[in-house]
């Protein structure tokens, strides 16, 4: 277990008969922002589940905050604020209601805070849950999650259900909130946007495996879209090499490479490319290339 980390998962396998969760590895440290992205189904939820003991891992170890998920878990629970993806609020209790009940169980509750949460995203502190927008459901529990001040934040797609303006502010929000402090989120979402606003690191995941975990800066600075010729047979199958996906026709590469280095252009040349091209990626344009594994 290492202290400095936020979340640490080693080895972690969960089965279900139609998916398995396959994590072999992935941290991140305190302080900072992951972002974890990937299609429907990929096992983003599954995985925050599992973090949260709410899923029984088959195997692994899960430490977050530096201490065992199972074996500390009320520690960790009072020190971490959890947004799941779908909204399970008491439907017939009010903003203020579930505030005042809420606090019992949070040492650092801050009630001024939460009044000012719930003023900032607009959720009126009488009325009930079940009156209130998917919208509105998603910023409560979002008040809920922050206004005792956690150390780490896991939050399940916070933003899918958000106006443009709401979704600004919300992102707003958690920069600041995570500011003054060593806090740490997790955040997962469908909105490479929002994670290219906020994200320290980037994870993506694909068919419940994690398939690349990097710095955001070192992934833009790394991922390239290249087209070249290749000079022969030989130079092809050297070539292949530094494509992480490509697709070919009569020698004509078209690919993308994950190890930009400034020298590529020129190590590429080296070993028979001809008419070398490079674009820079976007995170989205990254996202989409391994989501689908092909160019
Ligand atoms: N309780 C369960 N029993 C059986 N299969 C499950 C269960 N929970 C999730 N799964 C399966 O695990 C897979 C991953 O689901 P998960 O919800 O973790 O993906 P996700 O990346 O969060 O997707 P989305 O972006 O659509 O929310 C899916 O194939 C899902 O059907």
């Amino acid at each position: 277990m290492n202290d400095l980390m936020a979340i640490e998962l080693k080895g972690i396998i969960k089965k279900y008969p139609d998916f398995t969760l396959d994590v072999e590895y992935l941290a991140f440290s305190r302080g900072t922002i992951l972002g974890l992205l990937g299609p429907n189904g990929a096992g983003k939820s599954t995985m925050i589940k599992a973090m949260m003991n709410l899923v029984g891992v088959d195997r692994g170890n899960i430490s977050l905050l530096g201490m065992d998920h199972r074996r500390e878990e009320i520690k960790i629970k009072k020190q971490v604020g959890y947004v799941p993806e779908e909204c399970n609020l008491y439907e017939e209790a009010s903003a203020g209601w579930l505030g005042q009940f809420v606090s019992k169980y949070y040492e650092g509750w801050d009630h001024r805070f939460y009044q000012h949460l719930l003023e900032k995203f607009g959720v009126q502190s009488g009325k009930k849950v079940k009156k209130l927008s998917k919208g509105g459901k998603m910023k409560l529990s979002l008040c809920l999650a922050l206004a005792h001040r956690p150390s780490l934040l896991l939050l399940d797609e916070p933003t899918s259900g958000l106006d443009p303006v709401v979704r600004q502010q919300f992102l707003k929000e958690l920069l600041e909130v995570i500011q003054d402090e060593s806090r740490s989120v997790l955040f997962s979402s469908h909105i490479v946007s929002d994670i290219e606003k906020v994200a320290d690191y980037v994870a993506f995941m694909r068919g419940g495996q994690i398939v690349l975990c990097d710095q955001k800066d070192d992934l833009l600075d790394k991922w390239r879209r290249v087209s070249f010729r290749a000079a022969d047979s030989g130079a092809a199958e050297r070539l292949k090499g530094y494509l992480a996906y490509y697709k070919e026709m009569n020698q004509n590469y078209q690919g993308v490479s994950g190890s930009c280095g400034d020298d590529l252009r020129q190590k590429l040349a080296e070993l028979g490319a001809e008419n070398v091209n490079l674009h820079p990626m976007s995170l989205e344009e990254i996202m989409i290339v391994i989501s689908r594994g092909e160019v």
